[in-house]
């Protein structure tokens, strides 16, 4: 008979801060792994302390409450099967991100972070030590390394694991999702099957925490690096995984398959995700959103409805003198498909109270963006009365192209908690639009079909903020902005590169431009899912008052 070894995997969804509640959670699993005979039941990094804490954990009286759970913990595990679970650890100057073995009552063995994430959204330098690689850990019949996270995309700290007698390597992580993310880790976890010859377990937490929208994923892979067992994507799961010892060690059983949904899926369930867990997580279950008939508030919505079902998504019309008939009837239309009740404020009455208050201190002057701005700041206003008054929260609707060049009005249609497309280009929502009408899922709580009317997605994307406005007349259309985009932000392109790519210079200038005075903005601004690899907020972080401008005399 081989010897086996039994590990529960809790894919679960911490709170950051909640160390309680956290703790709570742990134990469900330890219980259900008990039931199921495990040796071993693992949560996450930093699982206890929620991840990722930020600066947190640099407040001692919070890790002292870690502290204090950790200990009731192995207490309260003492009788069943090994806990692993990542915790912050007070050092003697600096505190470590360490995960702990809890067995037999107490604190059996601990490992802590060697590589700190200090790039994109981590900062982790700044808040742990980094401690030297540590040898394997004893875990019922198996020795155990534990490279932490960033700890397994280098070879050297499973390589100390192994050249010390691992025979299985656990790797827990906090790795929020991005387009590609899944591939990427898969990629170096068969790097270090491949270099130490030992099979590998995988485990990450799911749900979102601010702009991070984390998607388990967790994967078993065994020597040779075959895929022994993937659990679902963005979704909770606490399964067990049987190793048994064969002629080339240890070796995971097939354990369950979850299917790994293509990147437009992955894209649009990290928006419901991260929208529906920012709501849940900051106490909202209802949310409101102004929707004026453009596709992106009928995105917004229909991102919503899924994530917290149509009935509590509040959808309000609030038509000016430059609403078109067009606009009226599809924003009617996009509320009726999703299921969400429609309300209508007119902004007309507001609008000129407000012309005839500013009448004599704007005397002598021509109308021009200030009035167009009064009329997106009422609808802003109303919109706020709205969700002080029923506790909804706001949701702003401002994609990612509009973000970066600041085609938005500050105090207006920028109010708002939430920004569910912060990090889709406008090129990508109506991708997105597509995407929806044509796929359903059991996740999403709104009905399946043509949500976003085809007309929608069709019209000239316009603010309505003057007759016949369209965006294409003060920016350049879409397609090319988004590409000098692209090209700026995610590609660090210097204006050269993007002449050479065909584009015109005054127009890359005008938009690189735009990019930097906008940073105020951006400032001010809703958080919202990150998707890509450089979203507005922790991944690029721009000075404001800021002259620099890429030109040849600079
Ligand atoms: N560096 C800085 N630091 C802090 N504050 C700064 C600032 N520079 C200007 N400001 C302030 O910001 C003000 C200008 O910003 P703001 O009031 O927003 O106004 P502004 O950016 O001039 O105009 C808003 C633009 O967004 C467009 N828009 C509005 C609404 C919806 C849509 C859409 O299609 O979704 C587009 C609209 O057509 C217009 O082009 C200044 O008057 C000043 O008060
Ligand atoms: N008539 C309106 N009724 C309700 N909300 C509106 C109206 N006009 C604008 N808004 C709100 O302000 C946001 C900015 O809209 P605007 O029409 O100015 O530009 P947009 O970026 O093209 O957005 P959309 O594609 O949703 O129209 C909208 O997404 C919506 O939330
Ligand atoms: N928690 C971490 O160490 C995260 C960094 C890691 N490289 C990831 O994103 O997967």
């Amino acid at each position: 008979m081989p010897d086996a070894f039994r590990l529960t995997l809790a894919q679960l969804d911490p709170k950051v801060g909640d160390v309680s509640g956290n703790a709570e959670r742990a134990l469900a699993a330890w219980a259900q792994g008990k039931a199921e005979g495990a040796h071993f039941v693992a949560l996450p990094e930093m699982f206890l302390a929620g991840y990722q804490p930020q600066d947190l954990v640099l407040k001692p009286a919070f890790v002292a409450a870690c502290a204090r759970r950790l200990e009731a913990l192995a207490e309260a595990t003492a009788d069943g099967p090994a806990l692993g679970i990542g915790a912050p650890l007070a050092g003697l100057e600096r505190i470590e991100n360490a995960y702990f073995i809890l067995s037999g009552g107490r604190i059996h063995a601990h490992v802590s972070k060697h590589h700190l994430p200090t790039y994109g959204v981590f900062d982790e330098k700044r808040l742990y030590r980094s401690a030297d690689p540590s040898g394997p850990v004893q875990i019922g019949p198996a020795r155990v390394g534990i490279p932490i996270c960033e700890d397994a995309w280098f070879p050297d700290v499973a390589e100390t694991a192994a050249e010390s007698g691992a025979e299985i390597l656990f790797v827990p992580n906090g790795s929020p999702w991005e387009r590609g993310k899944h591939d990427l880790r898969m990629n170096l976890m068969v790097s270090r099957v491949v270099e130490t010859g030992l099979p590998l377990i995988y485990l990450n937490r799911t749900g979102g925490q601010d702009d991070q929208v984390f998607d388990g994923g967790s994967f078993a892979l065994n020597v040779h690096g075959g895929l022994a067992a993937q659990l679902p994507m963005f979704e909770e799961a606490v399964e067990t995984l049987t190793l048994e010892t064969g002629p080339e060690g240890w070796a995971c059983a097939p354990g369950p398959m979850a299917p790994v949904p293509d990147t437009a899926e992955l894209e649009y369930k990290a928006m419901v995700v991260g929208t529906r867990d920012y709501a849940r997580k900051t106490g909202f279950s209802r949310v409101l959103l102004g929707l004026s008939g453009g596709i992106d508030s009928a995105i917004v919505a229909a991102i919503a409805a899924d994530a917290f079902g149509p009935e509590n998504v509040r959808c309000v019309m609030l038509p000016s003198r430059y609403t078109s008939e067009e606009s009226l009837h599809d924003a009617g239309e996009v509320a009726r498909n999703l299921g969400a009740p429609l309300m209508t404020i007119p902004i007309g009455p507001g609008v000129d109270v407000i012309g005839e208050t500013l009448a004599p201190a704007f005397e002598g002057r021509e109308p021009d963006v200030t009035e167009e701005n009064v009329q997106s700041r009422l609808r802003g206003l109303y919109l706020m009365a709205m969700s002080n008054k029923f506790g909804e929260l706001l949701l702003t609707t401002g994609n990612k192209s509009e973000v970066a060049v600041g085609y938005a009005t500050l105090y207006g249609d920028m109010n708002g908690g939430w920004n569910p497309i912060k990090d889709l280009y406008k090129t990508e929502v109506f991708d997105a639009c597509r995407w929806r009408n044509a796929n359903h899922r059991p996740w999403m709580k709104a009905p399946a079909g043509e949500v976003i009317p085809p007309r929608v997605i069709d019209k000239p994307p316009s603010a309505e903020l003057r007759p016949d406005q369209r965006d294409d007349d003060s920016l350049p259309p879409y397609p090319v902005l988004d590409a000098i985009l692209r090209m700026l932000i995610e590609g660090d392109a210097a204006i050269a590169d993007i002449v050479a790519a065909g584009h015109d210079r005054a127009t890359a200038e005008r938009v690189e431009h735009l990019l930097y005075i906008a940073e105020y903005k951006r400032h001010q601004s809703a958080p919202g899912p990150k998707l890509g690899a450089k979203a507005f907020w922790l991944d690029r972080r721009y000075p404001i008052a800021s002259s620099w401008r890429d030109r040849e005399d600079a």
